[in-house]
């Protein structure tokens, strides 16, 4: 039997995998996508027309950056929807204004018009009764030094240049967002505690407590 079944995970399940930069998302969405027989959902960052202008300047590109990734992700879901499920989700929608557009604004690097423009446009085309939430977000949570390494192993390079100050408030936001989210049920997962890189198999304890998740967020819907 495979885990799937194993662990009563709907075959139509949405999940999504949150968490700061260099967290471990891609590689738990790719593990996760393998085991359950999932489609996977990403970012696009190599391909991202605007990554590399924002890092080297925020005030300039925040906004066309966020406008970008929103018309992205809402492209990404629709296409969720459209195979009517069974997805892993690299990086939820609910972080870009949530950690992202909102940090730019708060330290200045987006102006309060673009800014207003934004979360109108995010308010409109998501927080409505139309927008299908996932059936569950994993939250990926470490300590700022293993994130830092692991920023630095990627080698992505304009994460590289970037001051490590803006990572550290970037964790801070991360930690405050995610005790004060309720607009899916979440399953919260330290770093240390499972090592999928060096054995797979460790992914199957994993699988077992997002069943029990579903199990119970569906019990307490009705
Ligand atoms: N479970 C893990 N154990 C050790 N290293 C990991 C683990 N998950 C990810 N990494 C490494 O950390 C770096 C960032 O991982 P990635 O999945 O790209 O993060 P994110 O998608 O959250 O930005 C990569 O170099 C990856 O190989
Ligand atoms: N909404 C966003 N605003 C600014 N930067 C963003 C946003 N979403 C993703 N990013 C950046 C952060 C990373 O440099 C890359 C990819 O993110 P990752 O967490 O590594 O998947 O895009």
């Amino acid at each position: 039997m495979n885990l799937r079944d194993k662990y009563n995970i709907p075959h139509n399940s949405v999940i999504t995998i949150a968490g700061t930069v260099g967290v471990g998302k891609s590689t738990m969405t790719n593990a996760l996508a393998r085991a359950l027989d999932f489609k996977t959902s990403f970012e696009k960052v190599d391909s991202n027309p605007y990554l590399d202008k924002f890092y080297a300047d925020f005030e300039r590109w925040s906004f066309h950056l966020q406008i970008y990734f929103l018309a992205e992700r809402f492209k990404e879901q629709k296409k969720i929807f459209e195979y009517g499920g069974g997805f892993i989700q690299d990086r939820s929608i609910y972080e870009d204004t949530g950690i992202f557009a909102k940090m730019h604004y708060e330290k200045g690097t987006m102006s309060e018009v673009d800014y207003e423009t934004y979360t109108n446009l995010f308010d409109a085309m998501v927080m409505t009764p139309y927008f299908p939430h996932p059936d569950l977000l994993i939250y990926l949570e470490g300590s700022l030094d293993d994130i830092l390494s692991r920023i630095k192993l990627r080698g992505r390079p304009m994460e590289q240049q970037t001051p490590v100050e803006y990572w550290e408030e970037m964790h801070h936001r991360y930690e405050n967002w995610i005790n004060n989210f309720n607009s899916c049920p979440v399953l919260r997962l330290n770093i240390n505690d499972y090592d999928i890189m060096t054995d797979e198999q460790t992914i199957e304890p994993i699988i077992e407590r997002i069943g029990y998740f579903i199990e119970q967020s569906k019990l307490l819907k009705k």
